[in-house]
């Protein structure tokens, strides 16, 4: 996690710009790099969503010159949310890694740790799906243990436990439920969480961050991706919720 808090600490900053391009393929790399350039200023990391690339022709190329056109110095967390047995999740690891130059992905855990190791290379960030910003009918996350806790529980758990064999290893964690940030920060104090569901979901800021900040004041890193894409100006809304985030982190001796 290395490069990531040295980007937060250098931008003062714990937002995560989403890049989730829509659009026809002319504008969209028009915009992309728009965007990029208007809230690089303001990013402590930006996270592309590989839906949004490979849904068009000459995806991984546009994904490719996306990732290029970010400052060296922002870390680029590739939400795949891949999740497969081992030998086929090296692959997507180097994908994610070798071919695109992510320095991080999203990883599904129904498969378990084999699922997830893969991606665990040094210098890299892996977030671990663990509770989700959606609000489905028939939760699998939200199943109860018999041993206790929830299913959601577990996979913090296991991502806390690879985290202490490998490094690296945070959490997905949706911006939608602050009690569900509040349980996870419990049960892991001290890991960065990645939260979607600020924005276009709805999640409420203020309660997300008293929720899950660590006592540092950091650990957490607030995803917004169609309230920037669709902004008029997009530095200017990504400052603003910069600022907004940043009222509610303790001021640091
Ligand atoms: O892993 C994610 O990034 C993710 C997890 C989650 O629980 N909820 C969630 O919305 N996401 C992703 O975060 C982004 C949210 O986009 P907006 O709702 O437009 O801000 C999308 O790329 C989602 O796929």
């Amino acid at each position: 996690m290395e490069k990531l808090i040295q980007r937060a600490q250098q931008a003062n900053s714990l937002l995560c710009v989403g890049l989730d391009p829509t659009g026809d393929d002319q504008q969209v790399a028009r915009r992309l790099a728009e965007v990029i350039d208007q809230t690089s200023p303001y990013a402590a990391a930006f996270k592309p969503n590989l839906a949004f690339f490979l849904s068009r022709e000459d995806g991984v190329k546009l994904l490719r010159e996306t990732v290029h056109r970010i400052p060296e110095s922002i870390p680029v967390i590739l939400d795949g949310k891949f999740g497969d047995i081992a030998n086929t999740a090296d692959h997507y690891a180097r994908f994610a890694y070798d071919v695109i130059g992510a320095d991080g992905v999203t990883v599904n855990p129904y498969m378990g740790d084999d699922a997830i190791v893969p991606f665990a290379r040094p210098g890299k960030m892996v977030f671990v799906l663990a509770k989700t910003s959606n609000k489905p009918v028939h939760s699998l996350q939200d199943v109860a243990l018999t041993r206790g806790g929830y299913l959601s529980d577990y996979a913090a758990q296991v991502a806390r436990k690879l985290d202490g064999e490998h490094g690296g290893i945070g959490l997905v964690v949706g911006a939608t439920n602050a009690e569900a940030v509040a349980r996870m920060r419990r049960l892991s104090p001290e890991q960065w969480f990645l939260v979607p569901g600020v924005g276009a979901q709805g999640g409420d800021l203020q309660a997300t961050l008293r929720a899950g900040l660590r006592p540092d004041g950091s650990g957490l890193l607030i995803n917004t991706s169609r309230a920037l894409w669709q902004a008029a100006d997009a530095g200017a809304a990504a400052r603003e919720l910069v600022e907004q985030i940043n009222k509610y982190r303790p001021v640091m001796a």
